[in-house]
Order: structure tokens, then sequence, then C-alpha cells
């Protein structure tokens, strides 16, 4: 009675391309077997959604990726964050939802904003024709996160492989994971020294979690998981949302006019770049019990897996889906995920992305693809390894 697919979706071909698949894992049906790892594929944006908001039934406790922690060991202790549930996951979301605000954000605007400035006049004193992947999206979240966080200087080289390489994770162990493999044991023991109290400098969102406690909000022994929430999903996740705003732009230049002409129009360009490259392409969650969803019931202890880019294109609930269009609303795009474990930095995404292109549109009249740009594989993100661009001033 489910429909199945035999396409493996963490494959290279699908990885450089996944389009094709999710307008045939839609049509499929709401809910689709995928024999080659024996999950349930949620395609449709309804499902996504309904599955998303009903945390009882579909669990993180058992882990977002394919790997099932009740029956097989996690490859690092669970976050204590998206790897739990109510009652556990409470405390620790209250303390990083408090840390990352968009009020606590704030005071970081204007250093962020002059930041950007600074890294976009750099790029037209070149002459404009860069990587808009090394040169822009990797070097500027790397410039404002980690001191944001607290992070000591050496050593912020590991962050960029350790969040590849959990990204990775959350899929099945094929060719992506397995060469990370060798290096991940030194990235990961530098990762843990820099969760602790006094490797993370005062003020910074590292401290100000060891601070919530002091203050009993959360445990001392929570304090450093917590950080490495920050460090693992804080840095690859940007730089692949700079990059999609970025490709996104520089593919359809008749917006980014559209986004000189009207620089209001900057945050909802992030989101429609977040909507239409969704750079967290999937996730999963556990079936608690047996779950009735899209007409079937999984039954208990399947894993299911959703697919958010294909969600975002739905055109069942977006016009035109396949159209970046700055001129839609994309409220209600499920790139940040939604309900309970709804994205915890997702402002601080924004403030990134937003910093960056209110530099870009002041100084840059036109952006453009000058070469063909080049996918980095990753199991979890849709990545660019290469973006050829050239930046004309203004
Ligand atoms: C474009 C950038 C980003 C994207 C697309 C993104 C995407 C997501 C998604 C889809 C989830 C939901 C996971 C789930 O439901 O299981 C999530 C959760 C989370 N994100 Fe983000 N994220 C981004 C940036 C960030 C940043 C900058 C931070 C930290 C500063 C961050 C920290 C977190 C944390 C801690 C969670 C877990 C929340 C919970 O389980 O309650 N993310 N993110
Ligand atoms: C899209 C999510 C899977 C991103 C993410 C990764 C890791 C953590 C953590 O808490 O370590 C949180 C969120």
């Amino acid at each position: 009675d489910v429909p199945q697919l035999d396409d493996d979706p963490f494959g290279p071909q699908l990885l450089e391309d996944p389009h094709d698949f999710h307008a045939r894992l839609r049509d499929s049906g709401p809910v689709v077997h995928l024999p080659k790892y024996d999950v349930y594929a949620l395609g449709r944006y309804a499902e996504v959604r309904a599955a998303l908001s009903d945390w009882q039934r579909f669990i993180s406790s058992a882990g977002v990726g394919l790997t099932n922690f009740r029956t097989e060991t996690p490859w690092r202790p669970p976050s204590l964050l998206l790897e739990a549930d109510p009652p556990h996951h409470d405390a620790p979301r209250a303390v990083l939802t408090n840390v990352l605000s968009m009020r606590a954000l704030r005071r970081l605007r204007e250093q962020w904003f002059a930041d950007a400035e600074v890294l976009a006049d750099e790029v037209l004193q070149r002459g404009g024709e860069i990587d808009a992947v090394s040169e822009l999206a990797e070097v500027f979240p790397l410039r404002v996160f980690p001191d944001a966080v607290g992070l000591q200087k050496e050593g912020r080289e590991n962050l960029l492989p350790y969040g590849s390489f959990a990204f990775n994770a959350f899929g099945p162990r094929n060719a992506l994971v397995e060469a990370g493999e060798a290096t991940i044991g030194a990235v990961s023991a530098w990762i843990g020294e820099q969760c602790a109290r006094d490797r993370l400098a005062e003020g910074g969102f590292g401290a100000q979690i060891w601070a919530a406690a002091d203050r009993g909000d959360i445990t001392h022994e929570q304090a450093p998981l917590m950080v490495r929430s920050l460090l693992t999903a804080g840095v690859d996740t940007t730089v692949n949302g700079i990059s999609a705003v970025l490709y996104s732009l520089a593919s359809h230049p008749e917006q980014y006019e559209l986004l000189r002409e009207h620089p209001a129009l900057i945050r909802v360009a992030f989101d429609e770049a977040v909507r239409f490259e969704s750079p967290v392409q999937t996730f999963f969650r556990l079936a608690d019990d047996d779950v009735p969803i899209g007409g079937t019931v999984i039954e208990a202890g399947s894993k299911i897996l959703m697919f958010l880019g294909s969600a975002n294109r739905d055109p069942q609930r977006w016009d035109d889906p396949d159209r970046f269009d700055l001129r839609r609303d994309p409220s209600g795009h499920v790139g940040f995920g939604f309900g309970l474990h709804q994205c915890a930095g997702q402002h601080v995404a924004r403030l990134e992305a937003e910093a960056l292109l209110t530099a870009l549109v002041q100084r840059v009249r036109r952006i453009e693809l000058t070469g063909t740009p080049r996918r980095k594989h990753n199991n979890t993100l849709r990545a660019w390894d290469s973006l050829p661009m050239r930046f004309l001033p203004a």
C-alpha cells in the first residue's frame, strides 16, 4: 500500500541534483518507503509540517540522522537540544533562545555591519573577480561568529571540517562520512576543548551559557555540550546560507536589481534563498508509536526522512516554486525547520546575511556568474564548493 522508490537520496547523483527525485517523491504519495535505507520519506509540504509539529510522536531523542540511538551508538554524545525531547529539551532550549534572541543580537549589529563593509571593500579592491565561496561565504561567518561565541583565535580552521563531518554523519556511513573519519578525532578534541569555561571570552555566547549554569537555568555539566551545539550548527549552515543567497542573486540579475532598488527586501531575499536552495536538505525523526500520517500508518520504531528541500518547492504550497522571487512572501518555509526544534540560531543567520547583503547592495551594481559553479556534496547540506563571480562596482 505504501509506494516505494529505489533511489539513493545520499548518492552522488541526487546530491548533485535532487529536484527530479523530489518531484517523483511528491508525486508518488504523501508517504514513500525507501528500501535502500528502510526509511519512510516525506516529500510534500503538508506532511513535513505535520511531522515537524508532532514532536510527541515524531521524536528526536533517537537521533535526527539515520542512526537509531536506541539500537546504535552515536558518533558523539547526543546534543541536548537537537537530539532531545521534552522535558529534557526544555531548559537547554530556553537558555539558547535567550542567548541567541533578536534582542541579544542587537549589540552585535553595528560591528557585523562594519565588518561586512570592510569585506565588501576588500572584494572590490581586488577587482571584483572572486570565488564567492572561498572569498565571501566562508570568510564572513568565520570573521564574526567565532568572536561572538568567544573562541580563541588559534585553531578556528577546525570549525568548517567539524560541521561538514557532523552534517555528513546524519546520513548513512557512505564515502562522504568515511572521508572525514581519519581526522575527526583530532578535530572533535579541539572542539571539545573550546567548550570549557576558561577558553571562552567574557561576554560571548559561550560565556553566557556558562553564566546560565551559574544561575541554575541549566547544570554546569550541560554547559559545554550547549557550546558544542553552537560550534556544530553555527558555521557550515550560515556559510551555505550565504552561498545560497549569492548564487540565487547572481543567477537572477533582475532580482538583484530589484534588491538594489528596494533594500528593505534584504531580509526577505535571505529567507527566499533559504526556501529556494534549502541549505539544510534533510533530516530524520523516529516514529515513537504507530503513527498515522498521509492516510497510512508508519509502524513504531521506523525512521522518517523529511525532505525540507522538496517541501520548500511543493507546488501544492508555493506558486511557481522553482522561481527565485523576491516579491513572494517566503514565510512558512521549513528551511529552518518548524515547531519545537525550529532553528535556535535563525536570527544569527539572518543578521549575518543582512549585514553582508546590505554592504553589497550599497557598493555593487551587478553580480554575475563568470564560470560554472561547482557543488560540494554533503549528506545533509546543499553546498557550493566554488561560485566564480564578478562584482561590478556601483
Ligand atoms: C542558514 C543557516 C541555518 C539553517 C538553514 C539552519 C537550519 C536548522 C534546522 C532545519 C533546524 C531544525 C532541526 C530539527 O528540527 O531537528 C535547526 C535547528 C537548530 N539550529 Fe539552525 N540553521 C541555521 C543556522 C544556525 C545557527 C547560526 C545556529 C547557532 C548560532 C544554529 C543552531 C541551531 C540549534 C542549536 C538547533 C537545534 C534547536 C532545537 O533542537 O531546539 N542554526 N537549524
Ligand atoms: C539542521 C540541524 C541538524 C543543524 C544542527 C546541528 C547540530 C546541532 C547540535 O545541537 O549539535 C543543532 C542543529
